[in-house]
């Protein structure tokens, strides 16, 4: 499905928008619900990814595909590894296949984990034959990406010793280790992270009881960039927000203050209002290796402004639903941008222009298709597979219809 945006404003009586659970924490608290029965859910994500990973902890499928979700088959391989007495074999989609996981692999057979690979090599699809895992020691690089840790300490506290990961190099995305030590200490579960080192205590069962998740705060950035796009005075509603989030990529209200918008905490709901226009000449640098997630919607606000940018820590871009960086410079440059990248960083020239009717290609990749589309405040264009949103956030485009957007197939 390519949908066709035509150039839209937004409509300030209309815009109070309820977005749903964060997938990351969702993906987190199912697994432990699958540990820990008497865990109840509430505002559990929507999202394809949610639901992949819901439906594999409770099929009793051989055969289980979790598409593009990394968090899925990251904290699954892990999960898997201790079902004593099954095997599964887990893929995915064929940008799963390419998605590295070696370092989890490798952590997990330290551990006892029997794990064979069934084409290359590294990478999924896994064969899993899940065993009691005696071991509770083990080293791995942090430097490529935080799932491996996140799932590794997911699992801990069903080890009979619990677990202590000795953490190497730079540790990449470390909101998201915090985000599962702070899930796993809401369940009871003891936890600590002192310089390198990561400790988790077993526990068997935990008392009743109920998380709420807060909504996605990667999702709330196509706001923040429809925002910073609109004139002064716009302003959006989103629910439900806490000031104190588990979710790195709530940075993003400090962030978009450089680009003239505000954020207002008030009753689990956040007001984001446009208040200045930005300066010409402003000069936009962030190091996003915390929360790399919004580097696109980001990139693309800066390039609707005419700003120049410089966007860093992003080494993780180039293994994720797509090669990211690569992905952000041709279709920028399709739109009339000037862009270079290298192994981690982003860099954008100010221009003046934007082409109109540009057909954007998303890449199998949900944050090109969400990223993109603040752009219709500017000009109009077209989102190819524009489907692929629901991976994160299913009702994207009517919830851009809702405020204003005038989109059509
Ligand atoms: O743990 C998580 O929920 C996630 C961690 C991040 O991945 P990396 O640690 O690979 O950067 C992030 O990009 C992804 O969308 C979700
Ligand atoms: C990178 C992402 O997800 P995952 O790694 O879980 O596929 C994302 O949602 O931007």
């Amino acid at each position: 499905m390519n949908l066709k945006l035509e150039q839209s404003t937004i409509n300030n009586q209309q815009s109070k928008i309820q977005i749903s659970g964060s997938k990351s924490e969702s993906n987190r608290i199912l697994l432990l619900q699958a540990f820990y029965p008497k865990i109840e859910i509430e505002n559990l994500s929507n999202s394809d990814d949610s639901q992949v990973m819901s439906e594999a902890l409770t099929t009793s499928s051989h055969i289980i595909d979790v598409h593009h979700a990394g968090t899925a088959m990251r904290f699954l391989t892990a999960y898997f590894s201790i079902q004593n007495g099954r095997e599964v074999v887990l893929t995915g989609s064929d940008r799963m296949k390419e998605r590295p996981i070696k370092i989890l692999v490798d952590a997990l057979r330290t551990l006892g984990a029997d794990i064979r690979y069934m084409e290359s090599e590294g990478f999924p699809p896994l064969k899993i034959n899940g065993k009691s895992l005696t071991q509770n020691k083990v080293t791995l690089k942090a430097n490529v990406s935080s799932q491996y840790i996140s799932a590794l300490l997911l699992i801990a506290p069903k080890l009979e010793n619990g677990l202590e990961l000795t953490l190497e190099g730079k540790i990449t995305s470390v909101p998201y280790i915090h985000m599962t030590l702070s899930l796993l200490k809401e369940v009871g579960i003891e936890t600590s992270f002192i310089e390198n080192i990561i400790k988790v205590s077993p526990k068997s069962s935990i008392s009743n009881q109920k998380l709420i998740i807060e909504s996605d705060w990667s999702s709330s950035s196509y706001f923040y960039s429809i925002l910073a796009l609109s004139e002064v005075g716009t302003k959006i509603t989103l629910s439900s927000y806490k000031e104190h989030s588990l979710q790195g990529d709530s940075v993003l209200a400090k962030i978009y203050q450089q680009f003239g918008v505000t954020t207002t905490f008030f009753n689990n709901r956040i007001k984001i209002q446009k208040r200045a226009n930005i300066n010409q000449k402003t000069f936009i640098e962030i190091d996003l290796s915390n929360a790399p997630d919004i580097a696109q919607t980001i990139a693309v606000t800066c390039f609707a402004l005419g700003l120049e940018c410089y966007l860093k820590g992003l080494h993780t871009l180039k293994i994720k639903e797509t090669n990211r960086l690569l992905a952000l410079k041709i279709e920028i440059e399709k739109l009339g941008g000037e862009v270079s990248i290298t192994e981690d960083s982003l860099s954008l020239k100010a221009s003046k222009v934007i082409k109109s009717q540009v057909a954007i290609d998303t890449y199998n990749d949900h944050r090109m298709a969400m990223a993109f589309a603040p752009l219709a405040l500017r000009t109009s264009l077209i989102i190819n597979a524009a489907e692929v949103v629901s991976k994160s956030y299913p009702g994207f485009w009517t919830d851009l219809k809702n405020i204003g957007f005038q989109i059509s197939e």
